[in-house]
């Protein structure tokens, strides 16, 4: 708990003096008025938060947090939760969905056990993956909490700590996940948060067909009528209705916030541990950039409720860090339009009609 309660007291809102900065910068640069659009709102998101007009972008890590879940034997995903382990092995091989987006963007993608239930001592022992494991996987939130209040501050902290140990080498965060059945977690996360029925809000996850999403959505509204999770406490709803990769990108998110380094949310999953994250500190918010617009039905109401518009809409649904990865490469161009372009004063263009 000191961990968490010191990182939450080192969150400060982002700097509103470099974010005005940043924007007469802008002003001054040779284009019409605000014409890179979002790149240029980039910008001075991303000055804000580093308090630096050259806010570094250069080295870019996806933390992909693993773990798996009780819910699965509600039947609400189609896949066994052995997949989870399957699929480790495959990032540690190089071979996901991840691992191909990333090397393509010069994106490093790290692996963290937050909770699968399997044996991972061999990668751990290799150096391959960091050893986080809080439960070998969560309990069935449809029969109780999914786990208990100690085991939530631990998978926060265990993101904090990664967040921590990565920082050195690290410009900024992306976060990714992986865990067999984490949209159910996550799809009650933002009904809970949105006070909103889960119908609406659940969707197919990795390929779950149509006819079963309504027992899907009757499993998820079960587990919070059963566990009644306090919304305002965002603790509580990780430990009753949530994931211990959720409570890691959550703490990831914290972690960045207090070393005033941006994080880069990928998808569903992440933006659920987005949510828990800006329900504990909701200044974390400033320091967060949604990656993209997620397929999953609910992901519009979650970026409603972090006040954020996703940067781009390619109808992903990977998860892993995929579309985190995969938006990085806009940081690197935003840095350059702040600081890379002429001024008007200095290229000698008249702004005249321009301002
Ligand atoms: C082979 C495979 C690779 C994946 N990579 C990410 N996910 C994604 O799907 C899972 C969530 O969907 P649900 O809640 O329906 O189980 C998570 O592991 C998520 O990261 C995958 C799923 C599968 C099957
Ligand atoms: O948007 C996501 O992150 C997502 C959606 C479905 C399944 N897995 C991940």
């Amino acid at each position: 708990m000191k961990l968490l309660t010191e990182t939450l007291n080192s969150i400060e809102p982002a700097s509103a003096e470099l974010r005005e900065q940043a924007t007469r910068r802008i002003e001054s640069l040779t284009m019409p008025h605000w014409a890179l659009g979002r790149l240029l709102d980039l910008a001075v998101d991303l000055a804000g938060m580093t308090r630096s007009l050259e806010f570094p972008v250069a080295r870019k890590t996806v933390v992909l947090m693993a773990g798996d879940h009780g819910i699965v034997a509600e039947g609400v995903t189609p896949q066994p939760s052995s997949v989870t382990v399957q699929m480790v092995h495959n990032f540690v091989a190089g071979g996901a969905g991840i691992n191909a987006v990333a090397r393509s963007t010069g994106t490093r993608v790290v692996v963290a056990d937050l909770g699968v239930a399997a044996d991972l001592s061999d990668l751990v022992s290799a150096g391959k993956i960091f050893d986080c494991k809080v439960a070998p996987g969560t309990c069935n939130f449809a029969k109780g909490p999914a786990m208990t209040r100690l085991q939530a501050v631990a998978s926060l902290e265990a993101g904090i700590g990664l967040a921590r140990r990565l920082a050195p080498e690290t410009d900024v965060f992306g976060s990714g996940e992986m865990g067999i059945g984490n949209t159910s977690p996550s799809s009650a996360i933002v009904a809970v948060l949105s006070r909103q029925d889960p119908g609406p809000l659940v969707g197919p996850g990795a390929a779950l067909p149509q006819s079963r999403l309504a027992h899907k959505a009757e499993v998820i509204r079960r587990g919070i009528a059963l566990n009644r999770p306090d919304p305002a406490d965002g603790i509580d709803v990780l430990a009753k209705v949530g994931g211990f990769e959720i409570g890691g990108i959550a703490g990831l998110a914290l972690g960045a916030a207090a070393l005033r380094k941006p994080m880069m949310v990928d998808g569903f999953i992440s933006s659920a541990g987005a949510l828990i994250a800006a329900a504990i500190s909701p200044a974390v918010k400033d320091y967060l950039i949604l990656a993209h617009g997620s397929s999953e039905p609910g992901h519009r109401t979650m970026a409603r409720l972090l006040g954020k518009k996703p940067l781009l809409d390619l109808g992903l649904h990977l998860g892993e860090g995929s579309g985190a990865a995969l938006a990085m490469p806009l940081l690197d161009a935003a840095r350059e339009v702040l600081t890379g372009m002429a001024t008007f004063e200095s290229a000698n263009v008249t702004s005249e009609g321009v301002r």
